[in-house]
């Protein structure tokens, strides 16, 4: 059996970053740069106000009161050019150009204004509440680096740095097929010994979840006519998924299809629970993983294998899923010669500490089960027995926009 990391590593091998599109700024939050992004202008442009008060030259406020007269008048968007003089003060506002010659900034609370007078109470050394030209960043200065997925304050940066369009990664398209007689769509009539197609709506929120591009080739009946049309769509995808008749492969439709259409085929028997059948193919330039069928076994692998294909997809590069460790809410039997992915829920202690509980019952195919879990706590293959309490590794499932 191959272990997950090899199984992991080879699906990788095999896939590319998508190539770049170019998209406004106000679109980029959570696409992934293809090029690295350079301020295009220094920010502040130049020294400008931290505060509302008075620009003043710090040797006039060094022995206070000083009384000052106040020449002009300076809001944000406007600017004086006219040096200050000694004795001289400019009021000013937030964001506004600091004068020539002044220094320093006075906040209005530390001083009193009459007429074209103002006392100041407490002074400003030099460079008080003065934000020096480019403090922020510096023209030409790199940003944000290609390979890097946007955050709100991304865009807020690359936007200040003066971008209104940028250079991403196309988003992954992910075809998913489900296949077989016995599976129908959410809502259609349901014959007696029929199940819902669960797992395509489950894998297209994944993938839509993880920055990708679903597209539900639908249910393949067992016709390989109909069966070929549905692969043919797949066409103009980066990755191509299939559900079910992994454990089979070599009698199932999908795969004599896909081989009639000059797939290469691999067939792995995983070192994993859930999730042991896997099919690994290339069909014309197109990669295709085929998932075993039980609904926990899809999800969990795609937790493991489509999660980091997607980020390679989308130009993030390579990466496990994060783990965490916990210390055990319950014992556990010793583990058989497969990696285990246990549903469990997580909580913390009274001292604080993450505690993680594995529901009693773990079949692959209770999504009830994975729907409660907050985490999967993986154990080693032929791990000992655990007692409560021992420390254990565990992937959370609560990761944001990616959680399964
Ligand atoms: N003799 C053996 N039997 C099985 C083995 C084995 O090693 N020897 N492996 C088991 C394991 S582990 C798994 S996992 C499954 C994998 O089976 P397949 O990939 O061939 O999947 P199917 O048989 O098509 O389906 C399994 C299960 O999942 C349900 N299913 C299928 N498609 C969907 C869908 N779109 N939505 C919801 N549920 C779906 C299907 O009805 C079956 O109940 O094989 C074991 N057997
Ligand atoms: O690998 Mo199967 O997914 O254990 O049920």
């Amino acid at each position: 059996m191959l272990s997950v990391a090899d199984a992991r590593t080879r699906i990788l091998a095999g896939l590319r970053p998508c190539p770049s599109e170019t998209v406004s700024v106000a679109d980029g939050l959570g696409r992934v740069l293809a090029t690295d992004v350079h301020a295009r202008v220094d920010q502040p442009p130049r020294a400008v106000s931290a505060m509302d008060g008075y620009a003043v030259r710090s040797a006039d406020v060094a022995e206070t009161p000083a009384e000052l007269r106040i020449v002009a008048e300076v809001p944000a968007g406007s600017n004086r050019d006219t040096p200050l003089a000694p004795g001289e003060a400019v009021r000013i506002f937030t964001g506004a150009p600091v004068p020539p010659e002044a220094d320093a900034i006075v906040i209005q609370e530390n001083a009193a204004r009459e007429g074209d007078r103002v006392t100041v109470h407490t002074g400003s050394p030099a460079g008080k509440w003065v934000r020096p030209a480019g403090l922020d960043f510096a023209r030409g200065e790199r940003g944000l680096a290609a390979g890097r997925r946007l955050t709100a304050r991304d865009v807020s940066l690359a936007a200040a740095m003066n971008h209104p369009w940028l250079s991403v990664h196309r988003r992954p398209r992910v075809a998913i097929l489900a296949t077989g007689d016995e599976v129908v769509l959410p809502g259609e009539p349901l014959g007696a010994n029929q199940i819902v197609s669960s797992n395509s709506m489950g894998l297209a929120a994944f993938v839509r979840a993880r920055g990708g591009e679903p597209v539900n080739l639908g249910i393949a009946r067992d016709d390989p006519d109909a069966l070929g049309a549905h692969l043919d769509a797949a066409q103009g995808c980066d990755l191509l998924v299939t559900i079910g008749g992994a454990s089979v492969g070599e009698h199932d439709h999908v795969h004599s299809v896909l081989a009639a259409k000059g797939a290469e085929m691999a067939f792995w028997k995983i070192a994993m629970r859930p999730g042991k059948p896997l099919m690994f193919s290339s069909l014309a330039g197109l990669p295709v993983v085929g998932l075993p069928g039980n609904p926990v076994s899809v999800l969990v692998c795609a937790h493991i294998f489509l999660r980091p294909a997607l980020d390679v997809l989308a130009g993030l590069g390579a990466s496990e899923p994060p783990s965490v460790q916990a210390a055990l809410g319950a014992p556990l039997d010793a583990n058989g010669e497969r990696t285990d992915h246990l549903r469990a829920e997580l909580h913390r202690d009274d001292t604080g500490a993450l505690v993680a509980t594995p529901f009693a019952r773990q079949d692959s195919s209770m999504l009830s089960r994975l729907a409660a879990a907050d985490g999967l706590i993986v154990r080693a293959p032929h791990a000992p027995a655990a007692e409560t309490g021992e420390t254990v590794t565990v992937l959370p499932l609560d990761d944001g926009p990616g959680a399964v």
